[in-house]
């Protein structure tokens, strides 16, 4: 809204208009008067006018307020954000009442006290604001969902059988409402499919929002999950609108469900189960209609354990299951997605696209790649980067000697927990052996989860991610 208001004022009684005039100038406020109502929609098409006070009755002798309601409805279609306060006289009262219903902000009585128009006028404005806010990220929203899907048309590669059964099932779950869970190790493409289900459902014009429950402290999870009311707890300084209702309308993505503690599963069961979220410190249910894509990289055996998930909430997460292949169980994709990967670097920096050479590209297959997609996507970037001729050698890749056999350290899903929760009993002191091990026993000690093991480490998920490549864990 403009720093100083506009408001139009339409009545036929010229002393009305001069002594509003009179007041609004005052108050800093600036006014249109206008005694002929059928002059409105040329005044709202060329004026921004920020509210409306609206006579009901013009006509001689008239008091039923039907004009007054034909122009209510006439503003509300040429301006739906724009703020209309009702004059009239007190046997009008009534009919105020009812159009009020129909779209009406407020009313004010003739004659009316100045401060209660002031008062009534100040809110109008401000309801106008708040749903021009309203609307304006309505729109930015939904700018950057055709955005960020216009980005990535069909840039999910698989044609490797382990693939095809995720694509025959994304076909049929997809366009109905099934709530979907994907399970797969770190980096094998949770959250590009869940994009991917968005993008085929109804629900694709609407928002797609995702929390990564791996990176949110444990003590926000519930405020971030279901919003907070201002007061609720010391810093709660603002109403926070929680991502469920931010979704309303679209899908919910969250990464790393597994992570989400015991007691706030069962507030998530039953936020699905009655579709209203009460934010943390208030009273009054919130009604939602989201679709939940749920991701976990832990292993079903796990997520299969009450102390560790409920199984109330399993089964209303995972109508459908998506089972996604670590990149070692499809490596025929591997010469498709370095492809892929080196046209999107090669438009990131400017250069020319290379090809992988004969030599370098068995050995790119045959490796186990343990942080997945998300790995190779990594190390296609650092080759394009220190590539000097004209293909991409293996060295460019920067694999570990080991390359071409399986890793030394487990894969971390598979990790066997018991055997390496001691300390870290170190026989060198290269700092680089160090770090590795250290990443190791941390992988181990929390089963493959990132965002245990990071913490644990003291330092981010990407920051682990990157470590464990370097290593080639
Ligand atoms: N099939 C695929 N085709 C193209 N790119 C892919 C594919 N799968 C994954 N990627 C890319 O790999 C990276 C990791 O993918 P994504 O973030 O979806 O993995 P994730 O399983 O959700 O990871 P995390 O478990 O860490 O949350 C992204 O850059 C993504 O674009």
């Amino acid at each position: 809204m403009a720093e100083q208001p506009r408001v139009l004022i339409v009545d036929d009684d010229e002393d009305i208009l001069v002594a509003a005039r009179l007041m609004l100038k005052r108050e800093g406020i600036l006014c249109h008067t206008e005694p002929r109502p059928d002059r409105i929609p040329q005044l709202l098409k060329d004026g921004t006018f920020d509210a409306v006070l609206l006579d009901m009755n013009f006509a001689i002798g008239a008091n039923t307020g039907r004009e007054g309601f034909q122009w209510l409805k006439r503003i509300v279609e040429i301006d739906p954000t724009l703020s209309v306060v009702l004059i009239t006289a007190y046997g009008d009262v009534g009919t105020a009442v009812e159009a009020m219903k129909q779209g009406a902000a407020d009313f004010v009585l003739k004659p009316w006290q100045n401060e209660r128009l002031l008062a009534t006028l100040s809110s109008a404005l401000k309801l106008t604001a708040s749903k021009r806010e309203a609307q304006q990220s309505a729109a930015t929203t939904k700018e950057l969902a055709s955005a960020v899907m216009d980005g990535t048309p069909n840039s999910i590669i698989g044609s490797a059988p382990a693939m095809a059964r995720i694509f025959a099932l994304l076909d049929r779950a997809a366009p109905t409402e099934a709530n979907v869970l994907i399970l797969g190790e770190n980096g094998t493409g949770k959250e590009v499919i869940a994009r991917e289900i968005h993008r085929r459902s109804k629900r694709r014009d609407q928002v797609f929002v995702s929390v990564d429950l791996g990176s949110v402290s444990e003590s926000l999870f519930e405020s971030e999950l279901f919003g907070h009311k201002k007061g609720a707890f010391t810093d709660a300084k603002e109403d926070r609108v929680g991502r469920l209702v931010a979704a309303n309308g679209g899908t919910l993505f969250l990464d790393e469900i597994g992570n989400l503690p015991l007691y706030l599963q069962s507030k998530l069961l039953s936020v699905l189960e009655q579709r209203v979220v009460i934010p943390v410190g208030g009273t009054k249910p919130i009604p939602i209609d989201v679709r939940l894509v749920s991701a976990t990289n832990m292993p079903l055996e796990q997520l299969g354990r009450e102390d560790v998930f409920r199984q109330d909430l399993l089964y209303r997460i995972n109508t459908v299951e998506l089972h996604l292949p670590p990149l070692r169980d499809r490596a025929d994709d591997i010469p498709a997605l370095i492809d892929h990967f080196v046209a999107i670097y090669a438009r990131k920096y400017n250069m020319p696209a290379k090809k992988v050479s004969p030599a370098a590209l068995p050995r790119l297959m045959a490796w186990r790649w343990p942080g997945n997609v998300r790995a190779l996507r990594h190390a296609v970037e650092r080759a394009m980067i220190l590539s000097g001729g004209p293909m991409l050698e293996a060295d460019d890749f920067s694999l570990p000697s080991t390359a071409g056999q399986a890793p030394a350290a487990p894969a971390p899903t598979a990790a066997p927990a018991a055997a390496t929760t001691g300390a870290l009993v170190l026989d060198t002191l290269d700092l680089e052996a160090v770090e590795r091990e250290a990443i190791r026993k941390a992988l181990s000690k929390h089963q493959g989860n990132i965002s245990h093991a990071a913490q644990d480490l003291g330092i981010t998920r990407a920051s682990l991610y990157r470590r464990m490549e370097k290593h080639g864990l």
